[in-house]
């Protein structure tokens, strides 16, 4: 599928500052909208319907499952995550630039989909630093800490997949790096469609 936009995605094991990253890029970034996915998670303390994740059961999840309704979704730490198209097509379509928060397997189902879309992989300076930011975090208990680590080893092998990893050791540092790849991806889309127009243009062709 094509659309006059470019499309992020960014992936991490939880709890390497994904989402920290994304909303502080958010902040800086007035030309760029996040999806809101839907998911079967329970919320965490501070979350709200509809600003973080549309909460919804599994019955509703499945229900939208086999109706299509979703570009893409899956398992991750035992809840059910899906991009829906309400929630970006029509800013797709506007060409708008759109930044998707998901996990590696919904990040290689969006590739398939839209082949221009940047994947993004966001690493932990390492393990030990990364359990210490789960339990800093503070908002999961012990057995979903177990569960996101032993799954965080097999999400980062993953990585190899992503056209760009990025090392969140220092926040400043690892958001000028996500920054640097939004930016020159603008650039070189804005490039390839003025070199497109300029081969028309001398082609005398509408
Ligand atoms: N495939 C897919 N994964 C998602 C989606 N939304 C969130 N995720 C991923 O699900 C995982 C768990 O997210 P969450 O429960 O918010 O925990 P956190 O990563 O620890 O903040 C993360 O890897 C998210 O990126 C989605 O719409 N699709
Ligand atoms: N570079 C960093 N250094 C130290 N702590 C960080 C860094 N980036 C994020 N954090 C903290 O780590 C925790 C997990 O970050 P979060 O953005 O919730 O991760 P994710 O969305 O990938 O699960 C949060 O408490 C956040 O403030």
């Amino acid at each position: 599928m094509e659309y006059p936009g470019n499309l992020f995605v960014v992936a991490a094991p939880s709890g390497a500052g994904k989402s920290s990253l994304v909303k502080s890029l958010l902040e800086l970034d007035s030309h760029l909208v996040v999806s809101i996915s839907h998911t079967t998670r329970p919320p965490r303390g501070q979350e709200h319907d509809g600003r973080e994740y549309w909460f919804v059961s599994e019955p509703e999840f499945r229900a939208m499952t086999e109706r299509g309704d979703f570009f893409e979704w899956a398992e991750v730490h035992g809840n059910l995550y899906g991009t829906s198209r309400a929630a970006i097509e029509s800013r797709m379509a506007a060409g708008e630039d759109v930044i998707l928060e998901i996990d590696w397997q919904g990040a290689l189902q969006i590739k398939q989909l839209f082949p221009h879309a940047v994947l993004i992989f966001i690493l932990p300076p390492s393990f030990e630093e990364l359990l210490q930011r789960l339990h800093r975090r503070g908002e999961d208990g012990a057995d979903v800490i177990e569960t996101r680590m032993a799954n965080a080893r097999l999400e980062v092998a993953q990585a190899r997949h992503f056209d760009f990893v990025i090392i969140n050791a220092l926040f400043e540092t690892a958001l000028f790096d996500l920054k640097a790849i939004v930016h020159a991806q603008r650039l070189k889309y804005a490039a390839q469609r003025r070199s497109r127009r300029a081969v028309f243009d001398a082609l005398n062709l509408s």
